[in-house]
């Protein structure tokens, strides 16, 4: 059974559209990315998952609870972290969490809440007022809130938006433990990097649509181009080496060049030539096709 199944997912806010038919599952146990630029549809999608928004046509179900009409089921099995900070600022950490396990109808929940604070570093504020909290702590919380009834399927919506380099690692941590458990998680962002290191497949969405979806190794070696980069002070690039350019940055006193490299033995080739040249460069580096490079690609391609 899949974890997430969408079918034919389409939602209109007046006459802008921001879905168009979307379909796709995520398989149970997986670590998925649901990668976008601003305004493709993704938080809308992750809304309609959690029932709070109703999509217009299509329908989408949580380990096979539909999520209009099995709704109770379909968000027992979710937890959602959403990206807006929302609180009630009167409570403390831990009892805005056993307020969230009561609606849950979980009693004895105190183990798991304990364990959930101790994993997200917040022992020391578990009895702080929500309203004392920085934007930092006050993301951790939300996070806590969306795993309180040990949700099978976990939707993360751009968790580390803002926050410092400890809380993500924390983060990490604690969600990566939690899917080599089993749980399925679902993550946006727009921290390319993050979706490359942790997720196993990538839905990449442009204007309500998906335009790639398909492992993480198989979306990088959609581009087998890398870049080598290298600064010359005092020398024009010979012409021979013009048709690899594709960037060239000026600065003050010197020329950033970025050329692009479809084999080894193209760098070979770059180097030979600066050196008959007798050009020294300064700045050398290497840098590998990355999830970056297959985004902007994508973006630029996919049209609208
Ligand atoms: N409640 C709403 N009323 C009207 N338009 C909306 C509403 N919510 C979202 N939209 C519009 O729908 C489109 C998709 O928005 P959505 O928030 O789903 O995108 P996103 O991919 O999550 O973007 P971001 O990366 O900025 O969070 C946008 O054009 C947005 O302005």
């Amino acid at each position: 059974m899949s974890a997430i199944d969408i079918r034919h997912i389409s939602k209109c806010y007046r006459s802008l559209q921001a879905l168009k038919d979307v379909t796709f599952s995520i398989e149970e146990g997986e670590f998925f990315g649901l990668l976008g630029p601003n305004g493709a549809g993704k938080t809308t999608l992750i809304s309609i998952m959690a029932g709070l928004v109703k999509a217009d046509t299509g329908n989408v179900t949580i380990l096979g609870h539909d999520v209009v009409m099995d709704y109770q089921a379909a968000r027992k099995s979710l937890g959602v972290v959403p990206q807006e900070l929302v609180f009630d600022p009167f409570f403390t950490v831990r009892e805005t969490l056993r307020l969230q396990s009561g609606y849950f109808g979980l009693k004895n929940n105190d183990d798991w809440i304990d364990e959930v604070i101790s994993n997200l570093d917040l022992s020391d504020k578990a009895d702080t007022n929500m309203r004392a909290l920085s934007g930092g702590m006050k993301r951790r919380v939300l996070v806590a809130q969306a795993l309180v009834h040990k949700p099978p399927v976990i939707v993360l919506d751009e968790p580390t938006a803002g926050v410092d380099v400890e809380l993500r690692q924390t983060l990490w941590q604690f969600i990566g433990r939690l899917n080599r458990e089993g749980h399925t998680i679902v993550l946006t962002t727009h921290y390319l990097e993050e979706a490359q290191t942790w997720c196993d497949r990538i839905a990449m969405m442009k204007s309500g649509k998906v335009v790639a979806l398909d492992t993480t190794e198989a979306l990088l070696h959609r581009i087998s181009e890398s870049k080598l980069i290298f600064k010359l002070d005092d020398h024009e690039l010979p012409d021979s080496l013009k048709t690899f350019v594709s960037q060239c940055d000026i600065s003050p006193g010197s020329k950033t060049w970025t050329l692009r490299i479809n084999h080894y033995s193209d760098i070979e080739e770059i180097l030979s030539e600066l050196r008959k040249h007798d050009i020294v460069i300064s700045d050398l580096q290497f840098r590998q096709a990355d999830l970056e490079d297959v985004f902007l690609q994508l973006m630029d391609t996919s049209g609208n």
